[in-house]
């Protein structure tokens, strides 16, 4: 059995994942589809851990705040997990990889109108309907959730962000309404898209998100308040989820790599999951084909390989 790393070791070990971050700044784009985000500065990186207990070890820019994106779609399915029953949630959204890209519509006329997993754009948007139907103030309520997870009441939407999101939505507005035309979207999909681009356009930082992730390392339960977020068979569901669909098509090659559950945004953010030990946030914007970070991961192989865990080994 490997040793758990001590703090110090851990704390020089990150440093050093900061320092190597730069060789990654030849590769990749900053996400382009909306000006709000085209503008981002490309060569930056930030990494923080939570660990079980709360406590949070970081270097580099980890207390920049930068576009959630697609990493609160985690977000969305816990607070649907906390307010609908099973059979309800995955009626209407299924539980397997995609294979396709995140915004992709092929599969889904395909399907029926039924999304193959809550982490592709489909998916999230059917989660948004449901926490639509489900809640009096959908976006503020995912606000409030994130910020008792991330134990910092000053996390908030960019306003600019959701508004670019919204002027350029063709693409997530084909998706809802194709699903709405299967029956599958119930509400008024300007209202779900307004609800799913606020919840992507969340600002927070690399120490902020490792904290709302926390939760998923131990056992469901939210270290800052002792609180249970999740049973422990649903963090088992939502850690499988993140393994098999959060990285969507590179998903495979991730595990490959990393080994971990993990959840990528096209702000450049992965979140990673190491059960029973901690929450990771990496942040670094130039993008792979996939939309996924290429310094993040490179660091999260990194961190992996010097923590010398093999979670599934
Ligand atoms: N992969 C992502 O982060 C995608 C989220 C983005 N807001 C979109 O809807 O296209």
């Amino acid at each position: 059995m490997p040793q758990p790393i001590s703090r110090e070791a851990l704390q020089a070990l990150l440093d050093r994942l900061a320092a190597d971050a730069p060789r990654c700044f030849g590769e990749g784009k900053v996400a382009s589809y909306i000006p709000a985000l085209a503008e981002v500065e490309p060569d930056r990186f930030g990494i923080a851990v939570c660990h079980a207990d709360g406590s949070v070890q970081c270097a580099g820019d980890a207390m920049t705040r930068f576009s959630i994106q697609s990493i609160s779609k985690t977000h969305a399915l816990v607070l649907a997990m906390r307010e609908l029953s099973p059979e309800e949630i995955w009626r209407r959204v299924g539980r397997e990889p995609s294979g396709q890209a995140f915004n992709s519509i092929v599969q889904l006329e395909v399907e029926n109108g039924v999304p193959r997993n809550p982490f592709i754009n489909a998916g999230a948007l059917m989660v948004t309907d449901m926490l639509v139907s489900q809640l009096f103030m959908p976006q503020q309520t995912i606000r409030e959730h994130v910020r008792r997870l991330s134990i910092t009441p000053s996390v908030d939407f960019d306003e600019t962000v959701a508004r670019s999101e919204m002027e350029h939505k063709a693409h997530n507005a084909a998706l809802a309404y194709l699903m709405q035309a299967y029956g599958n979207i119930r509400n008024d999909v300007e209202v779900v898209l307004d609800a799913y681009f606020h919840s992507c356009s969340l600002a927070m930082n690399c120490v902020e998100l490792a904290r709302s992730f926390a939760f998923l390392a131990n056992h469901g339960v939210n270290p800052f308040d002792g609180q249970a977020v999740l049973s422990p068979v649903q963090t088992r569901q939502m850690n499988a989820l993140l393994l098999t669909c959060g990285l969507y098509d590179a998903a495979g090659d991730f595990a490959w790599r990393v080994g971990l559950p993990g959840k990528s945004g096209v702000g450049g953010g992965i979140v990673a999951i190491l059960p029973r030990r901690m929450s990771i946030c990496v942040w670094s914007p130039r993008l792979d084909s996939y939309g996924n970070s290429i310094a993040g991961r490179h660091a999260l192989e990194g961190l992996v390989e010097g923590l010398n865990v093999t979670p599934l080994g």
